[in-house]
């Protein structure tokens, strides 16, 4: 189906598809490292359901950045300019990007996010519990998934992804994106532009406002139907490079709503800085040979850093012959 773009100036197709919804509740769950695998092959993202992450912590979440973001602006910037950390507003990162969002970025050590509540709300000690418990649950969740994936692939040591989340000194972030009804404009606006996500895996929930989109293949947008109940879990750049291109880093988008506003918060699951990616030993073989060249996440986020929202960055860490296969 092609329909209304938010560049009408540009020819988009836009469509609508079903994306895998994975059961992780004890019933589901012989089935989901199979099915897991198939969808991050397939589309780089899946739907978690039957997740298991308590209503209460995802609630006590929803209030604490619905109280955040409907703060004066001159309160909201008391946390601002984020230099990435800290609240923005229409700029995205470092290097020029912007977009119709207002957001919070967070470092996701709890010192941290403790430390930086006190110039996001009057009652620090309640948010930092919000975002630290939400957090700590998110985590989880990421890491049991990765699990699953490890098992689905057939990797013996089944913690090989989880255990960078969990190591002392991940490099982990959250993100709180607010993105306001974008008023007298019948077609939504970019609220958070093309990109791909650099970490290992992201965990993402909005509200019950549509505006998320996958691109599996260029200029071809495939809508993706908010479910607040449910966790949208995508492959990161990472994981792509440990997976040996198996796994799809898939770009993805945020529009605005004409008369609705929303709100999304995502997980990004890092290494520490100093970790080494390579990609996974069991996947490399004669006939699918090494992809990247191996890096640290330090190296990596040096580049994202320096790039645009929409640079492929991946691209700069690709092995060339003389890397040779070895496995
Ligand atoms: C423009 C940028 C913002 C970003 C860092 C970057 O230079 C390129 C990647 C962007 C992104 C996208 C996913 C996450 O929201 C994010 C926190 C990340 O790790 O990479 C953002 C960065 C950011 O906003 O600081
Ligand atoms: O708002 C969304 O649904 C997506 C946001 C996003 O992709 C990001 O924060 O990296
Ligand atoms: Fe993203």
């Amino acid at each position: 189906m092609v329909v209304a773009s938010p560049n009408p100036r540009r020819t988009e197709k836009i469509q609508a598809m079903e994306l895998p919804a994975i059961d992780l509740s004890p019933s589901g769950r012989s089935a989901a490292p199979r099915l897991i695998v198939e969808a991050c092959e397939r589309y780089g993202f899946f739907k978690a359901v039957n997740h298991g992450v308590p209503v209460e912590i995802v609630s006590r979440m929803d209030e604490a950045s619905a109280g955040f973001f409907a703060l004066p602006a001159s309160e909201k910037q008391r946390a601002g300019p984020a230099g990435p950390f800290g609240y923005g507003s229409k700029s995205i990162g470092l290097n020029g990007d912007v977009g119709e969002v207002e957001y919070l970025l967070l470092e996701s050590d709890p010192a941290f996010v403790s430390r930086r509540s006190t110039s996001i709300s009057d009652d620090p000690t309640r948010f930092s519990a919000a975002v630290n418990g939400y957090i700590e649950a998110v985590r989880d969740l990421a890491c049991d998934i990765l699990d699953l994936m490890a098992e689905g692939l057939r990797v013996p040591d089944t913690s090989v992804f989880s255990r960078f989340i969990r190591a002392v000194g991940s490099d982990s972030v959250f993100r709180i994106n607010h993105y306001p009804r974008s008023g007298a404009v019948i077609h939504g606006e970019v609220g958070f532009g093309e990109h791909s996500d650099p970490q290992i895996l992201t965990v993402l929930r909005s509200n019950d406002v549509g505006g998320l989109q996958i691109s599996l293949e260029d200029g071809v947008w495939t809508s993706v139907p908010p479910d607040p109940k449910a966790f949208w879990i995508n492959v990161g750049d990472v994981l792509q490079a440990m997976t040996n291109g198996r796994f799809l880093s898939v770009r993805h988008r945020a529009l605005t709503n004409p008369f609705k506003s929303r709100t999304s918060m995502a997980f990004f699951g890092a290494p520490p800085l100093d970790a080494r990616i390579a990609s996974h030993r069991e996947l490399v073989t004669p006939r699918w040979p090494r992809l990247y060249k191996p890096f640290t996440w330090a190296e990596y986020k040096k580049a994202v850093y320096s790039l645009r929202l929409g640079d492929k960055r991946l691209d700069l860490f690709k092995a060339s012959r003389e890397d040779g296969i070895d496995m």
